[in-house]
């Protein structure tokens, strides 16, 4: 039996379907979402949120020639599937499929690619200025969530645009979560939780004012303390914006499809920015994810049924994991210690923490930028900041690294989850620049742990070192090995050697440590006597043991699972050159320069050559290369 679904292949088609059926349609895709998204994994809850708000842009606007940007885009499931997708969206967030963000080569439909939080308002405000001064008529519309709002860039863009003053829409879609319940002043306010403490210091204020003004000061007092009862009622959300220059429509009830297209078909219209607030429910038709909303926001395969995860047997425990037991553990002993995260307490392993030391643990919304000058403060004033933050996020606090931190030499941890691929996520999420991007700023220690044992020990280092110090490491389970109990300080700057040989040396950082092992075994099995060295830091270098490795074996292979541009190998081959070592024949394998898609982990390493057999073909075909164009050895110091 054929379903309306099954006559969409564009929002044309979407449009011939009588009104009174659009909630069928809606249950239809929930129903499709939910079946796929438990076979392939993705974001599930944010997108059953938006189901009805998806059809009900789809129906009123016309898309491609009115632009959708969809904020994150990782709640652009139904719009996908309403856009020609459907019979390939089994493929999304897989290996060669499509993305789980919108992507703009993919589909016209996609106006704007998206991954990183709060780029909407800006990215719409900057199509409406285009088709200004194109002299177009198209609508330009924002769908953006409670939790994106708490980023600065968005209120950087909403700022601007109530001065603009140009047709922009920006929908709202409040469901009172971020990937974690959301924090904030301003999403308290938006969602009109006023709290009464808020009240009783507002009421405090105006007190003291009122009494402060001569003669008549009492009989305003009396006044206000009548009035006080319906302040509630007189603050609306809309305020907020208005005072911004937006007309505001809403709350309006995101679920309801006849109320949807009656304000979208009035918004459409109307002159002007407006800010469209519509109310949702995150993970909205699937029981297990209503109520645990968080737990749905980004899943894996899992049983419908049950709604229990279906990926096999519970393997190690997580870098992730680890990093946030070893901070509780040190919080223990240091009071001085406190924990940041950018609304990723549970994506940076800070739960735990948060539940023991409550007072000492701040999530401070999306705002890595923030979070990082926040941290600042805590520094100048004494304290140990920790500052969790995915690899790829605090790309966005590049200035405040190094304003805020290096500048001042203060000792800001940065605890860099998600280093290097990440999986499904694709390129806007892997982590594969941060070696790069701190690597140049004076004062910056960097290190990498070979596994997760080694994690601990370089966070006990990071918490006790007395200057801006970041440790990153991967996304993902560690091996599994035992941990040690003691935590101990690494001295800075100093590698370790975990093979001899005297024909190559492979120097690795981090994840790419281990497998350089297994290389060296498979090289041995050939007649290659492979030296490997596990750096741990990459600023600074241990200059020592990298110029004994060279001058041993005359040819280094360095193993990074970064850029290749400006990374750990580039480190080595500056030391190199600064000690006019200029002989030693060097190969780096890291990340070329492009953005690497999507796919598992050991595949995405598997292709970027730097997994045990990749490491292993490079040195061999190195070495075999090496009387072709080997510089003069005599050339080595
Ligand atoms: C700069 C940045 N920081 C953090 C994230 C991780 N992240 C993705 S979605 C999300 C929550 C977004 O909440 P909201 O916008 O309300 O959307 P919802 O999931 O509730 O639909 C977060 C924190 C991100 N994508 N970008
Ligand atoms: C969309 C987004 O940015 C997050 O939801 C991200 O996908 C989480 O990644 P992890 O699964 O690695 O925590
Ligand atoms: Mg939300």
């Amino acid at each position: 039996m054929s379903t309306l679904l099954d006559t969409i292949t564009c929002p044309a088609d979407l449009k011939k379907i009588p009104r009174d059926q659009l909630p069928a349609l809606a249950e239809e895709i929930r129903a499709f979402l939910l079946e796929t998204v438990s076979r392939t994994g993705g974001h599930l809850a944010s997108n059953l949120g938006v189901v009805e708000l998806s059809i009900a842009l789809h129906y009123c606007f016309d898309s491609p020639t009115d632009r959708f940007v969809w904020d994150v885009g990782h709640q652009a499931y139904t719009h996908k599937i309403l856009t020609g997708r459907r019979d390939r969206f089994h493929t999304q967030r897989q290996y060669h499929g499509i993305s789980g963000f919108p992507k703009r080569s993919e589909s016209s439909h996609d106006a704007f690619d998206t991954g990183h939080s709060s780029t909407s308002i800006s990215a719409g405000l900057g199509m409406a200025m285009a088709r200004e001064l194109r002299g177009g008529s198209n609508k330009v519309v924002a769908v953006i969530g409670d939790g994106s709002m708490t980023g600065g860039i968005a209120f950087e863009a909403l700022n601007q645009a109530g001065h603009l003053k140009k047709n922009l829409i920006v929908v709202l879609n409040d469901n009172e979560m971020s990937i974690s319940p959301n924090v904030g002043a301003f999403s308290s306010f938006v969602s009109r939780k006023l709290t009464g403490s808020y009240f009783r210091e507002l009421k405090k204020e105006v007190q003291g004012l009122l009494q402060n003004i001569p003669a008549i000061g009492k009989d305003i007092l009396q006044f206000a303390r009548r009035a006080e009862n319906s302040l509630k009622g007189f603050l609306t959300p809309g305020m907020l914006f208005e005072a911004l220059g937006f007309d505001y429509i809403g709350p309006i009830q995101g679920h309801n499809l006849p109320q949807l297209l009656e304000v979208f078909e009035n918004a459409r219209g109307l002159d002007g920015p407006v800010v469209v607030h519509v109310m949702t429910t995150k993970g909205k038709g699937y029981a297990p994810a209503e109520t645990n909303p968080s737990a749905f926001h980004g899943v894996g395969p899992f049983d419908v049924a049950t709604g229990k995860t279906t990926g096999g047997k519970p393997g190690a425990a997580s870098y992730t994991g680890i990093f946030g037991d070893t901070l509780a553990q040190l919080a223990r002993e240091n009071e001085k210690i406190v924990a940041i995260t950018a609304a990723m307490p549970d994506g940076t392993g800070l739960t735990g923490f948060a539940k023991e030391f409550p007072e000492r643990f701040f999530d401070v919304g999306i705002a890595e930028q923030h979070a990082v000058t926040f941290a600042a403060g805590l520094a100048a004033e004494g304290f140990r900041p920790v500052t969790a933050i995915y690899s790829t996020f605090l790309q966005r606090a590049y200035d405040q690294v190094f304003h805020d931190v290096c500048l001042q030499n203060l000792p800001v941890v940065f605890a860099l989850d998600r280093g290097g691929v990440v999986g499904d996520d694709g390129p806007t999420h892997h982590g594969v620049f941060d070696l790069s991007y701190l690597r140049h700023l004076p004062g910056m220690t960097l290190m990498a742990p070979k596994d997760e044992n080694e994690l601990r020990h370089m966070l006990k280092t990071a918490v006790s070192h007395d200057g801006p110090i970041a440790l990153r490491y991967p996304r993902g389970a560690g091996y599994g090995i035992p941990l040690d109990q003691e935590l101990r300080e690494i001295p800075i700057g100093t590698g370790e050697t975990l093979a001899e040989g005297d024909d190559v040396a492979i120097i690795a950082i981090g994840i790419t440590v281990l497998p350089a092992l297994e290389a060296a075994r498979t090289l041995a099995e050939k007649g290659i006597r492979a030296m490997v060295i596990n750096a741990r830091f990459v600023k600074p270098l241990d200059r020592d043991l990298i110029l004994r490795a060279a001058r041993r074996t005359g040819c280094i292979i360095t193993a990074e699972e970064n850029a290749l541009q400006g990374g750990f190998g580039s480190a080595v081959l500056e030391l190199l050159a600064d000690e006019g070592m200029t002989g030693v024949r060097v190969k780096r394998l890291g990340i070329p320069d492009r953005f690497v898609e999507q796919g598992p982990q050991p595949q995405l390493r598997a292709d970027l050559g730097i997994d045990a057999a990749g490491i292993a073909a490079a040195t061999e075909a190195f070495l075999a290369a090496k009387g072709a164009s080997a510089p003069a050895l005599s050339m080595v110091k």
